[in-house]
């Protein structure tokens, strides 16, 4: 089985991929490197971060590494918050905060236009070079008032109308199920599948 270090520090991606890659690989994370330097965002886009995150966390470890970057895109605000998703209350990374503004912000939006997706871009970087990037998405709403306690960051307000539920208020297998994490790591090992790794 392949070692892969997850390079991330955000613990709810952190969980949710390595149930994701259980059976396929042994995972290691930044905890297992705390003096890893905290990596620059520097991308305009989500996979141009995940790349950078990647690229560092391969060349830190010597191991094969695993970046998400993702984050909410929501129509009314033109695709905002997008890839400052952590850090749109602030640089501290307060997920409360983030929540509390992004509900301010639509105060005057009507439930049919508070539709909005969450992306996520894994980039998968070998020592040797090579790497796999692939993108998976997952669409729903932004509801009037947080609802569930389950997840991270705004699951509590992305309400999926099919489901009639928050990302907050699945259980971590039924989240896993649709989200934008595990349809881009359901294309990351179809691709190990075709190079054989
Ligand atoms: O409700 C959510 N459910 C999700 O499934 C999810 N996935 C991402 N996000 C949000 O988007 C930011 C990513 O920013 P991001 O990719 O830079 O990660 P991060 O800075 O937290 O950690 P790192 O991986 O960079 O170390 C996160 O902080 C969250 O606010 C999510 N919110
Ligand atoms: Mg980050």
């Amino acid at each position: 089985m392949k070692s892969i270090v997850l390079a991330t520090t955000n613990e709810g991606k952190r969980k949710e991929l390595e149930t994701l890659l259980a059976g396929a690989a042994t995972v290691y994370s930044l905890r297992d490197y705390p003096d890893c330097p905290e990596i620059e965002e520097t991308g305009e886009t989500f996979v141009a971060n995940a790349r950078i995150k990647a690229e560092y966390v391969a060349e830190y470890t010597g191991l094969p590494a695993l970046a998400d970057d993702s984050g909410l895109a929501v129509d009314a605000l033109e695709g905002a918050p997008g890839v400052y998703s952590a850090r749109f209350a602030g640089e501290n990374k307060d997920d409360e905060k983030n929540n509390e503004k992004l509900l301010r912000s639509l105060a005057e939006v009507p439930r049919e236009e508070r539709t909005a997706r969450f992306i996520c871009a894994l980039v998968y970087k070998d020592p040797n070079g090579d790497s796999i990037e692939v993108e998976g998405t997952c669409e729903g709403e932004i509801a009037s008032e947080p609802k569930g306690t389950n997840g991270f960051g705004y699951d509590p307000l992305m309400y999926i109308p099919e489901l009639q539920k928050t990302l907050a208020e699945l259980s971590s297998e039924e989240k896993n199920h649709i989200s934008h994490r595990s349809k881009a790591l359901q294309k990351l090992k179809e691709a190990w599948g075709r190079s054989g790794s």
